[in-house]
């Protein structure tokens, strides 16, 4: 079998694709009065499995709706996939339906059942004439089959959504976004309110689909630990800037804005601010 060659100096677009995410300098608000992030410095490899942690009103919804276009920055400039994500860009509009973006409420149609609330993924696929009558191919239902079983639903695709348990909702909100084929996911505090274990059940389901998706997975969540144990880094956000980036090697906790920091440190330092 031939071998591919690499040379020392890889041509650019071999090292730019690395890097999915950028945000240089980043600052938005609300109100043109607060900023609700300031100066945020974010760089996020492919396939990475990257966490936002802080406390409530720190930033970090905010900073999703910012990867997603929802908001655009009043300073800084953001790329995703190299594209600038503002839905008044024409190459963003494009590449929007890669990103899955599951919001805290899950925006799930309460009325409608597990399968046609997961199919709503595939809806951006249809052609005009599906659109106009909701009518999906059978190869989306297939494959909405398919997720179906890989997230644990296999014999619930028939239930209205608002019959479901907390941890079958996110199953069902996971699924709609796996249906979208997508190449980045985000969930804004998808874990939050289940117990413990229905908690790793469904951060188990994500990282497998990380894993067979090639997914860059963004999640926010409010416990560091649940997002260390997961997560290749984790920013620590405060009061809306960034003061932390860290992650797990070894056994020990690095900071990597900072150099070297061991675990007790860290979690100190974090047990202290949630106290405030
Ligand atoms: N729609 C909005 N209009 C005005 N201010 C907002 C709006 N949404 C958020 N904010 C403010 O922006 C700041 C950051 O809010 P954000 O929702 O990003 O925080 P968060 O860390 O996600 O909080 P939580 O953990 O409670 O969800 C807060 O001060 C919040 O009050």
């Amino acid at each position: 079998m031939k071998q591919i060659q690499m040379t020392k100096n890889p041509p650019f677009s071999l090292i730019s694709t690395k890097k999915i995410i950028q945000m240089n300098d980043v600052s938005t608000s609300y109100d043109s009065k607060n900023f609700a992030l300031e100066n945020i410095n974010i760089s996020i490899d492919r396939g990475t499995n990257y966490s936002i942690v802080g406390q409530s009103g720190s930033g970090k919804s905010t900073l999703l709706k910012l990867m997603n276009g929802m908001m655009i920055p009043s300073k800084g400039t953001i790329r995703i996939d190299y594209v600038s994500p503002d839905i008044n860009n024409k190459k963003f509009k494009k590449m929007m339906h890669s990103i899955g973006y599951i919001p805290q409420s899950l925006g799930l149609v309460k009325n409608s059942t597990v399968l046609e609330n997961i199919l709503l993924g595939a809806l951006p696929r249809l052609n005009k004439i599906q659109s106009l009558f909701n009518k999906f191919p059978e190869h989306e239902i297939k494959e909405a089959m398919k997720i179906i079983s890989q997230v644990g639903l296999t014999g619930k695709e028939n239930r209205k959504a608002y019959m479901l348990s907390g941890g079958e909702k996110r199953r069902v909100a996971i699924a709609r976004a796996l249906m979208q084929k997508p190449t980045i996911l985000l969930a804004d505090e998808i874990v939050s309110e289940l117990d413990h274990v229905t908690s790793r059940e469904i951060m188990d389901l994500i990282a497998e689909a990380q894993k067979r998706m090639n997914l860059t997975a963004i999640m926010v969540h409010h416990d560091i630990q649940l997002a260390l144990e997961y997560a290749n880094r984790v920013a620590v956000i405060k009061e809306g800037q960034k003061i932390l980036e860290i992650g797990v090697e070894g056994d020990t906790i690095v900071d990597f804005q900072t150099g070297d920091m061991n675990n007790e440190e860290i979690m100190e330092m974090y047990a202290d601010d949630s106290k405030k």
